[in-house]
């Protein structure tokens, strides 16, 4: 396996976008940054992976001027830089794409772009024409008119990058940027990232899919526990290796599975619909049966009723028609609370919206959704000290990574957050799971982990609803895919033989020329 962390340090100066040195960050009982050493190479894109809580956000943060490094250096086109702020990063030429889109919805292109920046171009013509000139320039494909509520996902992001670059980043950070995207987004975003190299700026990428980084980056920084393991050259490792090289140790071989599906019926969703207004219905006559011992996959791009069917099983939002049965027995008008004590555990999307209190510790999460349940109450009152040795348990089984229980939820990495939230739901033993994106931002050892508690409660009957933009998640693990296009279900996909790509024509419409919503 060839390193280019000797050759990194014998780049140019001239070459050098951005050198990270001796950085280190501390939190109370954390060592999140230790000693970090990177060099990024102008014009390149430079991948950082590792585990779910290695570091990789923190150091992005720095690098951002969110967080305050405790010791070490930055440079930036060889200039030593002192950056406190955000502003700060972009006066050194440093912009950053997050992972949750922060525009406007009723703005259009041209007023979130210059939003917080009408000095630089005006909000008239001026600016109009600098956003024409981007978009031409890296191949982005944007219109300063279009009104963002009318734009896909992708088209979003886009809007997002040219934002950074309409504020003279030269130096781009991009959090999971492929997290939400079909793969013929997927590749559109790499050909842009391709202009931007060839017109000299520079990439830093975040991201957990191997095989994309693999394909997208110039050079891959590994980072381990907090500090920079190896800088290696993608054309010498594989996924597996890599994969390696961030738990530390040789991964196990997957095994492959039994089909566990019975005939038992365990969710029987028939014929909702959901209107919004005049416009098309959101949900159009959905009809899906998940048995015990199955997992049905649901595919498709963001937005076209994935998440109100969610939102319709859990009892969180009525249907203008149609019933669900939970077993034998009709749920249609119960109360979320009623639904998750019957037995259906439930991950959201959001998880900061609606499965955690971020200032409030582990162990108060734990109880979280779940205070009317065994072990978190002794009679009518909350029994702390028996959810608190059920939060160390879901900690361990889980590998929760954190120094304590009485931390706060917020103070944990993402996908370790992810961790958590997953072993509460689990630890309920559910005859069903509704599980939207339950693995998003996990690193590729935690989600092997996750699917594994997932097939081991399939296999004593559980039945899932699995909702993911992560196309191989719904390949590896579902049993039946069905693919959700504004509102309606296609017929079924068989997992063992469907491709990403296949499924991605149908989550766009391609195969049918019909537009997602
Ligand atoms: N504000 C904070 N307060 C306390 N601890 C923190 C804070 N931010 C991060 N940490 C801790 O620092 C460590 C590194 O977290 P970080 O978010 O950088 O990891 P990551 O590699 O980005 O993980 P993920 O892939 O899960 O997003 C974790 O142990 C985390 O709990």
């Amino acid at each position: 396996m060839a390193t280019t962390a000797s050759a990194a340090q014998a780049v140019p100066q001239t070459e050098v976008a951005v050198e990270l040195h001796g950085i280190t960050k501390r939190f109370p009982g954390v060592v999140a940054n230790h000693d970090v050493e990177i060099t990024v190479r102008r014009g390149t894109v430079h991948a950082i992976v590792g585990e779910n809580g290695a570091g990789k956000s923190t150091l992005m943060k720095i690098l951002y001027g969110v967080q305050r490094p405790d010791e070490g250096a930055i440079a930036v086109n060889g200039q030593q830089v002192d950056l406190h702020s955000p502003t700060d990063a972009i006066k050194a030429g440093i912009g950053m794409v997050f992972q949750h889109f922060m525009l406007a919805d009723n703005l259009t292109v041209l007023e979130n772009v210059v939003l917080g920046a009408e000095k630089l171009h005006g909000i008239g013509g001026g600016a109009r024409k600098e956003i024409e000139r981007i978009s031409q320039a890296y191949g982005l494909g944007v219109r300063p008119g279009d009104l963002v509520a009318d734009l896909g996902v992708g088209a979003r992001q886009r809007v997002e990058i040219l934002k950074v670059l309409y504020r003279g980043a030269k130096i781009l950070i991009l959090d999971e940027p492929t997290a939400v995207l079909v793969p013929q987004e997927v590749d559109e975003l790499f050909d842009n990232l391709a202009e931007l190299k060839a017109e000299g700026l520079t990439v830093l990428f975040i991201s957990h899919k191997l095989d994309e980084v693999l394909k997208v980056a110039d050079d891959i920084t590994v980072i381990r526990r907090g500090t920079t393991v190896q800088t290696v050259d993608p054309k010498s490792v594989t996924a597996r290796q890599l994969a390696e090289l961030m738990v530390g140790s040789e991964l196990p071989t997957p095994q492959t599975e039994e089909s566990t599906v019975t005939d038992t019926v365990a969710l029987e969703i028939r014929d909702v619909t959901l209107s919004a207004g005049a416009g098309p219905k959101v949900l159009d006559d959905i009809d899906l049966t998940i048995h015990a011992g199955e997992v049905v996959g649901i595919a498709g791009v963001e937005g076209n009723g994935q998440a109100e069917l969610v939102e319709v099983v859990m009892g969180m939002r009525d249907a203008d028609a149609g019933r669900i049965r939970f077993g034998d027995v009709d749920i249609t008008d119960w109360h979320t609370r009623e639904i998750r004590e019957a037995g259906i555990g439930y991950i959201p999307e959001d998880r900061h919206r609606h499965a955690l209190l971020l200032d409030a510790p582990l162990w108060e999460n734990r109880i979280l959704g779940h205070q009317t349940e065994e072990p978190n109450i002794n009679g009518f009152l909350i029994d702390a000290k028996d959810a608190k040795a059920d939060t160390q348990r879901i900690v361990d089984q889980y590998d929760v990574r954190t120094p304590s229980i009485h931390v706060t939820a917020g103070s944990l990495s993402g996908g370790n957050q992810q961790k958590l939230i997953i072993g509460r739901e689990m630890s309920h033993a559910p005859k069903v799971l509704v599980a939207a994106h339950p693995t998003r931002g996990v690193d590729v050892g935690a989600q092997s982990a996750i699917w594994d508690h997932i097939r081991e409660a399939r296999r004593e009957g559980l039945g899932v609803l699995l909702i993911s933009a992560d196309l191989d998640e719904l390949i590896g693990l579902s049993d039946t895919i069905r693919v959700i296009l504004r509102g309606r279900l296609s017929g079924e996909f068989d997992p063992d033989s469907v491709t990403a790509e296949q499924l991605g024509a149908a989550m766009t419409g391609a195969d049918t020329k019909e537009e997602p919503a």
